[in-house]
């Protein structure tokens, strides 16, 4: 029977819309909506759950999971006995999500957002201790959601399902002392999150619920808190007021970017708004999506927890923030660098937690379903002590970029600076697990060289801006040296640059030697080696990072085609002149976003269905610098002018 035609199914209560038996409970990936503080995130699924949330910050243990598992706890707000909405759609210019919904008897808009206010001294605990200067805008800690009857009328219902510890321990309710608007739900221990609402809230077991007949023109609001002060709006207008003052901060912090009049601005405005939702305030770090273990196949174990900050992500990120103008993530971001616990030989680790962390050690969560059964689910990162040659290079192209730019040139740098040249120096010729964290055995990885050299090419040009030109002849010098390596054993017999020295297979990751200006964009080992990934490393035009059965990455199973490869062929394939095959493909990734314009990690190339971890940071930022190739080369020559789908 179909459930929204039974009368009957109003009276029961179920903590999520349930589907139809046919379908995934799971909504697609894609389908979730993204809110963020700068200290942590949500998920909104299309049907009004909440159903991921780890506060007070990324990486803490979830509150609501039901991403995960659908019983590991959610928080909905929309009509009663309806799944899905009329539309969505963000705030233009902010992370606010608005849900319209069409009902049988009237229509209704909800609006979510993780507010971020004005700087309050009282309400920031030790959990949220910056390193980085504050600025004017802080996070409240608290999710304010409000619902509006916009024509007609229809019935409500407010249904909040923590589970602490990513789905571990139910939540237990309890009445808020003298306050009739609010309950608190506590984990039987010192844990406590308040919600407050002008809607009537009932506790029943773990769930806290309230259902009401919105009219025409009337809105009510609901608040979860978890600040020091368990403090929210007490009302439908302080709750206006606080999505009011998160609007100005999205705004303002947009309205200092410089985004072309082009008709992909959007899509810009977008991801550079993600890649800020993923910056950590406080210390300046970025993590590298969202999520922990949404699957890169589907029911796969290629499940990762990316909660956290990796040096070459967060790097690659700053260029593609600076590209639009927007520099001040850059500035915190170096500073967390330069605060970063190096290794006892100077270097730095490829990834910490986004408070510094050094340990991040591998966990999985067996109590958890997975994502469509995909497991296991784990928090925790095993890469974080790999040795991962690419990074001293991806570190010293940003910290290159900043001084060039910037002029900046700070003392205090110099020493991180030296360090990690000085071990791309002691390392380069090692093997490593590469740009992709294989946990096969190490390798000869040719990017992994790549980035080397760029380690050496970009200290020997900041060591020339500070004066030090004997040591920025040395570093020079081997810098060549490295050059040279690569090129002779790092290119097969057709001239096109293999995945690693023992190798003749293809790498996705070297389409970064024209990004990186390794050789010139007319060097034929560089135009062979982009239209080899485009024609062979592809599916359905899409692009792998490597073919899995070529590649000794110890895991099992197949990957979908990882977004950042073919945003980076877009870029490539506009280096090497292909102006037209590279626009097209951009347009195609484009259109292939989620209905929100979030991506995640892979896509499914027979379906565009995403896969892994979202929204992602690595296909955003490889996005924004896809798009900028694509408007500079519009700029150049108008497409007007690109007569033949070759053009080079
Ligand atoms: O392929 C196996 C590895 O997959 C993850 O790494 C990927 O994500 C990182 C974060 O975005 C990125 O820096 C890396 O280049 C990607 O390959 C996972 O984090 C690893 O633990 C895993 O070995």
């Amino acid at each position: 029977m179909d459930p929204f035609m039974d009368d009957s199914f109003e009276a029961d209560p179920t903590p999520f819309v349930e589907r139809l038996p046919t379908q995934s409970p799971f909504p697609p990936i894609a389908d979730y909506g993204f809110l963020s503080d700068c200290h942590t995130a949500a998920l909104v699924a299309p049907d009004g759950t909440v159903e991921w949330l780890c506060p007070p910050r990324f990486d803490a243990p979830s509150v609501f999971a039901a991403i995960l598992d659908r019983s590991a706890g959610g928080f909905r707000l929309g009509p009663s006995s309806m799944g899905v909405p009329a539309g969505r759609r963000y705030e233009p210019g902010t992370n606010i999500l608005e849900t319209t919904w069409m009902t049988p008897t009237g229509w209704l808009v909800v609006r979510d957002a993780l507010v971020i206010g004005h700087w309050r001294e009282r309400t920031q605990g030790a959990a949220t201790a910056h390193t980085r200067p504050p600025t004017d805008f802080e996070a409240h800690h608290v999710l304010v959601r409000t619902i509006t009857c916009i024509h007609g009328q229809a019935q409500i219902e407010l249904l909040c399902e923590p589970m602490w510890d990513y789905g571990a321990l139910p939540a237990t309710w309890e009445r808020a002392e003298g306050d009739p608007m609010a309950v608190d739900c506590t984990d039987g221990g010192e844990r406590r999150m308040r919600l407050i609402s002008d809607l009537r809230l009932g506790i029943e077991g773990g769930c806290a619920r309230a259902r009401h007949r919105l009219e025409t023109g009337e809105t009510r609001f609901c608040a979860l808190s978890w600040s020091r002060l368990l403090d929210g709006p007490r009302s439908v207008l302080e709750a206006e007021i606080a999505l009011q003052t998160t609007s100005e901060f999205w705004r303002g912090w947009l309205a200092d970017g410089k985004f072309p009049d082009h008709r992909w601005r959007g899509h810009l405005q977008r991801s550079a708004l993600v890649l800020k939702g993923l910056t950590y305030a406080p210390t300046g770090a970025m993590v590298a999506a969202a999520t922990t273990s949404l699957p890169e196949t589907p029911g796969g174990e290629r499940n990762w927890d990316y909660r956290y900050t990796w040096m070459r992500d967060a790097t690659f990120t700053l260029s593609a923030l600076n590209s639009l103008g927007l520099n001040w993530e850059a500035d915190d971001f170096i500073q967390f660098v330069a605060d970063a616990e190096r290794n006892a030989d100077g270097s730095l680790q490829i990834m910490y937690g986004i408070g510094g962390e050094r340990d991040l050690h591998e966990q999985t969560l067996e109590h958890l379903s997975g994502y469509e059964g995909a497991r296991p689910v784990r928090i925790g990162n095993g890469a974080h002590d790999q040795r991962q040659n690419d990074v001293y290079g991806a570190v010293l192209d940003s910290l290159y970029l900043h001084t060039k730019e910037y002029g900046h040139n700070s003392q205090r740098l110099w020493p991180v600076i030296e360090d990690q040249v000085r071990r791309a120096i002691e390392t380069w010729r090692l093997p490593d697990q590469g740009i992709w964290e294989a946990r096969g055995e190490p390798k000869h990885y040719t990017s992994s060289k790549l980035m080397c050299w760029v380690a050496l090419d970009r200290g020997a040009r900041l060591a020339s801006r500070r004066g030090k030109d004997a040591l920025a002849d040395e570093w020079r010098e081997i810098a060549n040296e490295i050059h040279a390596e690569i090129c002779e054993k790092g290119v097969d017999g057709r001239g096109v640059f293999t995945q690693h020295y023992d190798t003749d297979a293809l790498d996705a990751s070297n389409l970064l030697m024209p990004l990186v200006r390794f050789l010139p964009h007319d060097d034929p080992r560089v135009r062979n080696t982009v239209l080899a990934i485009a024609d062979e490393l592809t599916e359905n035009g899409l692009v792998l990072r490597y073919k899995v059965e070529e590649t000794d990455d110890g895991l099992s199973g197949e990957e979908g085609t990882f977004l950042i490869c073919s945003f980076w062929l877009v870029s490539a394939l506009l280096e090497i002149g292909e102006r037209t095959r590279g626009r097209q493909l951009c347009e195609r990734l484009l259109s292939l976003s989620s209905p929100l314009d979030l991506y995640a990690e892979e896509l499914e190339a027979a379906t565009g269905r995403h896969l892994g971890n979202f929204p992602q940071a690595f296909t955003h930022l490889a996005l924004i610098n896809a798009v900028m190739h694509v408007i500079r080369d519009e700029e150049h020559a108008p497409v007007s002018e690109t007569a033949h789908p070759h053009d080079h």
